[in-house]
């Protein structure tokens, strides 16, 4: 049997091991993102294609409420660490597009638009009590990764959002077209992010290009983007278990046969 270079330990494919080309390094974390990103994961392919019921629909929106409410809060941490003034100025904007200005503004304020669209209760969702526990734990991972992970790896696991403008394409049209219950008005959020995540996303990736600078540095920019896919696969893992099949709602999680509809 043939071997790879890409079977081999590390140890024993030196030639594996050389410092990448920044377009190299590009090539690699699309793939990453090829591969891995959430556009893959079935429960996306339901939602996106008008085959869940309301109900689920609003359990979606909740749990991802919780990522939405940690953005800023990993972006703060991010921003704490950055020594530069230049690079903060370009950062502190992440916070500024999801708290917004003023109350009422911003991409939290206009997730909440959407759960309200659904039905769902504010003081419910903003409260977290009824987050299934591995929404919570996926969404704390990621804000330790950006505290405890060097600056250039807490960058790249941003780079997940290059991926986030065709999902949000699919998204938009296809929840328009399959749920009378959604409104382009619900779904305003995704407006905004389809502008704010590219500039994000090209930002975060040239930083990475010029920053990692040792082949050690390129893996752990890889291996940052893949913690990252993780962390959101297994936020839809999770509500896949509990809300499609086979339906285990863990105790004191939302269950939406007991809301009023
Ligand atoms: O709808 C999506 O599929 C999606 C994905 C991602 C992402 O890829 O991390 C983000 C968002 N949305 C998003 O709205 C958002 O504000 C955001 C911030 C970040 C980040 O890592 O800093 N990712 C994402």
């Amino acid at each position: 049997m043939n071997a790879s270079a890409a079977d081999l330990p590390r140890a024993l494919a030196p030639h594996d091991r050389e410092l990448l080309s920044p377009e190299q390094l590009e090539a690699r974390l699309r793939a990453i993102g090829a591969e891995r990103y959430h556009d893959k994961h079935p429960f996306h392919g339901l939602l996106h294609g008008g085959q869940l019921d309301r109900g689920q629909v609003q359990a979606w929106a909740l749990n991802r409420f919780e990522y939405q409410r940690c953005i800023p809060l990993k972006d703060a941490a991010l921003l704490a660490r950055i020594e530069d003034p230049q690079l903060r100025r370009v950062w502190r904007q992440r916070i500024v597009d999801h708290d917004g200005e003023r109350e009422g503004d911003g991409g939290i304020a206009r997730w909440l638009h959407l759960t309200d669209a659904l039905g769902l209760d504010r003081e419910l969702v903003e409260s977290g009590r009824a987050l299934l526990p591995a929404t919570r734990f996926a969404v704390q991972a990621y804000i330790h990764f950006v505290r405890e992970r060097s600056l250039l790896e807490a960058i790249a696991s941003s780079l997940t959002e290059l991926f986030a403008p065709t999902i949000i394409g699919q998204r938009v049209a296809g929840m328009l077209a399959n749920y009378d219950f959604v409104s382009p008005k619900a779904l305003a959020y995704f407006d905004s992010r389809l502008h704010q995540a590219p500039q994000d996303a090209n930002f975060a990736l040239d930083y990475v290009k010029r920053h990692a600078r040792t082949r050690e540095q390129q893996d752990a920019v890889c291996d940052a983007l893949r913690f990252k896919c993780e962390v959101l696969w297994s936020m839809l893992d999770a509500l896949h278990l509990a809300y499609v099949e086979p339906r285990l709602i863990p105790p004191g999680a939302f269950d939406p046969r007991r809301m009023p509809s």
